[in-house]
Parts: C-alpha cells; sequence; structure tokens
C-alpha cells in the first residue's frame, strides 16, 4: 500500500522590489491575518526598517506592538513568545537578518500565530524556510518553525545594507552545491530520505548565482534584486525537503562549530563558504571542485581564507575535526576527522 504523505508550506505572497517595503501592509492584509501586529527585531533592522513598518500598521489603524532581540537563542525566542501573549499580539513580522527572522518564525510557530518574514539583508536563505537555527551548548538545532505566509523584500532597503551581508547570502548559497553533495552521500551510506526535486532546485540555485556572479556588484541594486530570489529559491527546496538538508551540510557544521569556539566573529554566510571551499576538497579531492568554489567565493568578493574570516589556523583546524560531533547529521566528515587531514585539507585549499 502506498502510505507516503508530506507537506510542503511554502509562503503565498512573495513581494520583492524596490521600495516594497511600504507595501508591507498590502501584502500582509491580503492574507486576512487579524489582530495586532508585533515587529520582532534586532537593533539595526529597528532602525532600518523597524520603526517604518510599526509607521504604516499604526497610520492604518491597527495598533502595532515591538520586541528587540539580540541573539539567536532559546531564551530571546521564550522572550518573544512570552511577549507576544502579554501584548495579545495576532501575528508576528520578522524584521532584520538571519537571527530576528529565526527567533519569529519559532515563536509565531509556538503561538500559532502567523509569520511575515520582512528580511532587511540578503545574507542567509532562511528568509522563506521553514526551518529555524539555534545553538544550544554544545550542540546545534535545525527546528521546524512556522514558515512565512508572505515575504516582503525590499531591494532599496537590502542594497544599502553594508556589502559584506550580500557576499554572505552569496556564500551561503554557493554552499548549496557541498550540502546536496553531503545530502546524497548520506542517502547512498545511511538512507537518509533524499528528495530528487530538493535537491535539483538547490544546486540550481547555486549554479545560477554564480553564473551571474559578474552581475552581482556593489552598489548596485539589481544585485540584491538577484541574491534574494536565489535565497528564496533555496529556502523553497528546504521546505520541499522538510529540511534544511538541501543547504547545510558538512560545511554548515564547521560554521556552527566556529559560532561555538569563535563566536561573532564572522558571519554565517562567510564562515559556511570557507567550509564548503575545504568539504568540496573532502568529496572530489586535491584535483575535485574544490577551486571552483574557491574561485565563485572569490568573484562575489566572499572570504576564501581564515585569515579573511579573521580566524586563526587552530580554531580552523579544531572546528573541522570537532564539527561532526554537532548534531546527527551525516555528512562526507563520517564519524570525525583526523587533525593531520584537516590540517592536510586546510593548508591545500589554502584555507590556512
Ligand atoms: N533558518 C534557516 O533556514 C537559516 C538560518 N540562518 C541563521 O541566520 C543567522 C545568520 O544570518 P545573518 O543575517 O548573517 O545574521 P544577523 O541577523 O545576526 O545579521 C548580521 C548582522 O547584520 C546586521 N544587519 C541586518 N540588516 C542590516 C541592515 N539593513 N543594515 C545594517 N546592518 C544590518 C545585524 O544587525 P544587529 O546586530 O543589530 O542585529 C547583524 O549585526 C544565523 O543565526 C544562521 O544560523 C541562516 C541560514 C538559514
Ligand atoms: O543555515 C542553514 C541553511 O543555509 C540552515 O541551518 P542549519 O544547519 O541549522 O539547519
Ligand atoms: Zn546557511
Amino acid at each position: 500500500m502506498f502510505d507516503k504523505s508530506t507537506w510542503i508550506r511554502l509562503p503565498r505572497n512573495v513581494v520583492v522590489g524596490h521600495g516594497v517595503l511600504s507595501e508591507t501592509l498590502d501584502a500582509v492584509e491580503e492574507l486576512h491575518l487579524t489582530g495586532r501586529p508585533l515587529v520582532v527585531s534586532s537593533p539595526t533592522p529597528y532602525e532600518v526598517a523597524g520603526t517604518r513598518v510599526i509607521d504604516q500598521f499604526a497610520d492604518a489603524g491597527y495598533d502595532p506592538d515591538d520586541i528587540i532581540v539580540d541573539e539567536a537563542s532559546f531564551d530571546a525566542v521564550q522572550s518573544v513568545i512570552s511577549h507576544a501573549e502579554d501584548v495579545d499580539a495576532g501575528f508576528l513580522l520578522g524584521v532584520g537578518g538571519g537571527k530576528a527572522i529565526d527567533i519569529t518564525k519559532m515563536a509565531a510557530d509556538h503561538l500559532g500565530k502567523g509569520f511575515v518574514s520582512v528580511p532587511t539583508a540578503a545574507s542567509h536563505d532562511g528568509i522563506v524556510s521553514g526551518r529555524g537555527s539555534v545553538p544550544e551548548k554544545d550542540t546545534r538545532h535545525s527546528v521546524a518553525a512556522e514558515p512565512p505566509l508572505a515575504v516582503v523584500a525590499d531591494t532599496e532597503i537590502l542594497a544599502q545594507a553594508p556589502w559584506r551581508l550580500t557576499t554572505a547570502g552569496c556564500a551561503d548559497i554557493i554552499s548549496n552545491y557541498t550540502a546536496v553533495r553531503d545530502w546524497e552521500l548520506a542517502h547512498r551510506l545511511k538512507n537518509v530520505p533524499y528528495s530528487e526535486y530538493a535537491g535539483a532546485l538547490s544546486q540550481m540555485t547555486a549554479e545560477m548565482l554564480v553564473e551571474n556572479a559578474d552581475s552581482i556588484k556593489r552598489n548596485l541594486e539589481e544585485s540584491s534584486w538577484i541574491v534574494v530570489k536565489a535565497l528564496v529559491s533555496s529556502g523553497v527546496a528546504m521546505s520541499i525537503a522538510g529540511s534544511s538538508r538541501p543547504a547545510s551540510g558538512a560545511e554548515h557544521l564547521f560554521s556552527h562549530q566556529l559560532d561555538r569556539i569563535a563566536p561573532g566573529a564572522a558571519l554565517h554566510g562567510h564562515q559556511v563558504g570557507v567550509g564548503a571551499i575545504m568539504t568540496e576538497y573532502l568529496h572530489s579531492g586535491p584535483q575535485g571542485r574544490w577551486r571552483d568554489v574557491r574561485d565563485a567565493l572569490a568573484a562575489i568578493g566572499a572570504p576564501t581564507t581564515a585569515a579573511e574570516l579573521d580566524i586563526d589556523r587552530d580554531t580552523v583546524i579544531e572546528a573541522l575535526t570537532t564539527a561532526h560531533e554537532i548534531r546527527d547529521r551525516y555528512t562526507i566528515l563520517g564519524d570525525g576527522m583526523s587533525e593531520e587531514a584537516a590540517v592536510e585539507a586546510a593548508t591545500v585549499t589554502g584555507v590556512v
């Protein structure tokens, strides 16, 4: 008997373009959401976009409330949940980078309330995904969360954000190459469920971004357009898969481990990009495609070395040799790299 079933939860409205922040109210009203809007943001995005979103709702007769979060943690999620309950929020808008958006989608999931994603940086592919990524002690959880009902991505705002945030988003997409390789490997070796559609979409998204690398330039708003479309596409791949597998493999485990050992040193996207150079080397060997990954990152101006991440050699080696412990996700790292092998991979690829 055929007894498979799946839920693919995708946004209804994806609004992308110059000045579309002013259409947030329209995008929300079109969803028939009711009650009090709660804007969840972090300090800079609050200034850049949060206040304008609040004003829009206030002018339209809503009674918006807001809360500022500083870190991606379960405590922060809990504080948003408590605040939303206190003010009787009807729906939540996450305004910011990956941190604010992840916290909001997890809080909305717990509350059973609608969630709207308003990215202020094209820095990560969690803009659309129904996953939240949160560190806790020695591990990092990829949690099922409320996918956005609508996404409002204003390319004017994204283009005005620091350029390094955009190159981080590009690197998060380029890392899909190795994430899909790891996923295929886990399927073959460990019978992990694999979705051909999600894998193909994720890989195609990375290929299209690399093909468009020449058009991704500082001070060019069209760059934000190209990158945010890729981030949306990658998030859709995660939604189809029902996991972050299409966009998160060993290169993400390496980055998550860096977040523990060297917190705040570099952006998520930049770390996973450098991780992808080394994990591609592990997949395909010295003559393999790791140079293509490195060159694609270099072409868009993302870091390709530990020094560019502001991380020292020993930290890279420690993160590589311990990354497999972060979570139960089978990757090319298997049951762990020896120190000698980690030094070899990081040295041959020029990361250290
Ligand atoms: N759920 C998922 O599927 C995914 C989740 N992620 C998660 O997302 C996070 C990484 O996202 P990222 O965006 O890099 O992290 P942050 O949200 O921490 O944003 C990075 C920095 O950019 C600042 N910022 C954001 N927007 C602007 C702007 N318009 N102008 C100036 N500064 C701005 C933030 O300011 P401030 O300090 O004030 O916040 C912060 O300092 C990680 O926690 C990662 O795990 C990543 C990919 C996928
Ligand atoms: O960053 C992600 C995809 O780009 C997903 O994060 P996780 O590794 O926590 O699932
Ligand atoms: Zn990522």
